[in-house]
C-alpha cells in the first residue's frame, strides 16, 4: 500500500533537485518502513509532485543534530534548529527520515 507524506512547499524545489534528502519528523511519522515508497504532496495545498523511497528512520535529539544532518536539509545547523523548533515547539523526540527521490516507473 501508498503511503502519504507532505512537506512545505518551500521545500519542494530541494526535493526535486535532490539536495534535500533527509526530514526530520515526530513520533506521529516515525512508523514508515525502509523500502517503503511514499506519494509527496504539498502541505499548504495538497498538489503531488514526487515519490521518494524511504531508506531510514532513526531517532535523534534536537540537541543530536549535526552538520551532516544540515546539509541534508541543505540548510545550516542553526537554520535547521530553528526551522525544527519552529515546525515542533518544546519537542525533544525527533526522528530522521533519510529518503531518495525515485524515478523512472514512479516519476
Ligand atoms: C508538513 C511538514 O510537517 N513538513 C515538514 C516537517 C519537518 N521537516 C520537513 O522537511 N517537512
Amino acid at each position: 500500500m501508498l503511503h502519504d507524506i507532505t512537506f512545505f512547499s518551500r521545500f519542494e524545489q530541494d526535493i526535486l533537485a535532490e539536495r534535500k534528502t533527509i526530514t526530520i519528523r515526530d513520533a506521529s511519522e516515525s512508523h514508515f518502513q525502509p523500502g517503503e515508497v511514499l506519494r509527496v504532496s504539498r502541505y499548504e495545498d495538497g498538489v503531488f509532485f514526487c515519490f521518494i523511497e524511504v531508506l531510514s528512520v532513526t531517532p535523534v535529539a534536537l540537541d543530536a543534530l549535526t552538520e551532516t544532518h544540515a546539509r541534508q536539509e541543505n540548510m545550516t545547523l542553526s537554520e535547521l534548529k530553528q526551522v525544527i523548533k519552529d515546525i515542533y515547539p518544546g519537542l525533544d523526540e525527533l526522528f530522521v527520515i533519510a529518503f531518495h527521490k525515485c524515478r523512472g516507473e514512479f516519476q
